[in-house]
């Protein structure tokens, strides 16, 4: 009886694939439960290399280095590194995803050492070594960070005594950069010494490490309490901790400050780890953080003063997280710049004030906040996907220049240099 129904439902599933919706079916987790004659683990001969598979119905199984992966058949077919499937030399995709059946599944299956052989229907061979499945696999970077880095507090942060680099050692040593980097990516922000007081020798340092952004500040940027643009910044009032430009659809990656001239009183750099906030966050209420990193907001910039006149409209949620292994890679907190909340239902709007609340308490708390002096020849690099800035309202004439850099050219450079990234 039990047979009947179980091979009535395989003749039917048989159908359906003739009729190719079956996929459909075979995402269904209990498919796999239908097919309990397929299963049989192939162990490998060498004990050692600690690894067995199995072919099933619509995956392939993998359990190796004590990790159990999981390998759709069109994503076997599709990464195909072969000569014909792959350009080596380019590092393209030869392929036409496109072409592959969507229900392709490999005739035969075979390991040798550490090499697992897929032959598909239409005698292609497909071969991948086990420690690239391996690193490549759901599963394996499921465990992994995108970005390693070391969440501070004040206290956190004067303890580890991160060096600042040497001017020259930065543009003229790899080993400078790289040092450099390594603490900037660590940390969210990094400190280069004895550059010259200039705005052109601020541009150098930060080509070295990147392109620069340009927005509707310029370039470079180089601004004093005139109030030149209607932005708050452009004054000597005091600013609360916020990222900036929360505005743009991609909030600039990294922000480069350079202190010229101050005579005067106050102007102090406030700098706080978002994500050591966050962090807090979701020890304490884990909820909150969901919310936070759910509902989308927008933040805008609207300007009319002089000649100019913008106004940008960037959307996204305050806390940005990888879904696969929810790391967190990018904090949008400008209460100044945050617009009306038309994108939320009421009821989500409450909790989300609630979330709100319990992260500005985070950020706010004293032994979080980091306070130092810009001065002339110490540049700062802050990672404003991160670490968030405010200013000490200040006094006299103070004449700060800097630039935003584009994320992507940053970590391109500290790949080149061996660095994860
Ligand atoms: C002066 N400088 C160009 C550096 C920044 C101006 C941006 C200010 C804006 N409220 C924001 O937070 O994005
Ligand atoms: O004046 C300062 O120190 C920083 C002002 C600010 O937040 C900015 O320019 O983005
Ligand atoms: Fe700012």
């Amino acid at each position: 009886m039990w047979y009947h129904r179980l091979s009535h439902l395989q003749s039917r599933l048989q159908n359906l694939l003739k009729g190719g919706i079956t996929c459909q079916a075979l995402q269904q987790p209990n498919f796999k439960s239908l097919f309990p004659i397929a299963i049989h683990w192939h162990h490998t001969a060498s004990k050692s290399l600690n690894c067995v598979w199995q072919q099933l119905e619509d995956h392939f199984e993998l359990q190796y280095a004590d990790t159990v992966m999981r390998f759709d058949y069109v994503w076997l077919r599709d990464h195909c590194r072969s000569a014909s499937c792959y350009n080596s030399k380019t590092h393209q995709r030869s392929l036409d995803t496109a072409s592959v059946d969507l229900c392709i599944k490999p005739k035969i299956i075979r390991q040798e050492e550490t090499t697992l052989f897929f032959t598909w229907p239409d005698g292609h061979v497909t071969k991948y070594e086990l420690d690239w499945l391996m690193k490549n696999s759901y599963e394996g970077q499921k465990q992994k960070v995108i970005q390693p880095r070391i969440l501070w507090n004040a206290e956190i942060y004067q303890q580890a005594q991160v060096p600042s680099i040497d001017f020259q050692s930065f543009l003229e040593t790899n080993e400078g950069l790289k040092n450099f980097l390594q603490n900037f990516l660590l940390y969210g922000i990094a400190f280069v010494e004895n550059v010259p007081a200039t705005q052109e020798h601020t541009e150098k340092l930060a080509e070295r490490i990147s392109l620069i952004r340009e927005t509707i500040y310029g370039r470079m940027w180089y601004f004093t309490s005139d109030f030149s643009r209607g932005d708050t910044a452009y004054t000597k009032l005091a600013l609360d901790r916020h990222t900036d430009t929360t505005y743009f659809q991609e909030p600039c990656g990294i922000q480069v400050f350079h202190c010229l001239k101050h005579e005067g009183t106050g102007g102090r750099t406030l700098l706080v780890d978002g994500f050591y906030a966050a962090e807090q966050v979701l020890q304490k209420a884990p909820e909150q953080f969901e919310l936070l990193s759910k509902v989308p907001l927008k933040h805008e910039y609207i300007e009319n003063v002089g000649e100019c006149h913008n106004h940008m409209i960037g959307v996204g949620p305050v806390l940005n997280i990888y879904p696969w292994n929810k790391e967190l890679y990018l904090i949008r907190y400008n209460n100044y710049d945050r617009a009306v909340i038309n994108t939320v239902p009421y009821d989500v709007v409450h909790r989300w004030y609630t979330a709100h609340r319990t992260l500005t308490i985070e950020l706010r708390r004293p032994e979080n906040e980091l306070w130092v002096k810009l001065k002339p020849g110490r540049v700062l690099f802050i990672d404003n996907w991160r670490v968030l800035h405010g200013r000490e309202s200040f006094t006299g004439y103070r004449q700060l220049c800097g630039c935003y850099l584009t994320r992507d050219d940053v970590l391109n450079t500290a790949r080149l240099l061996g660095l994860q990234a």
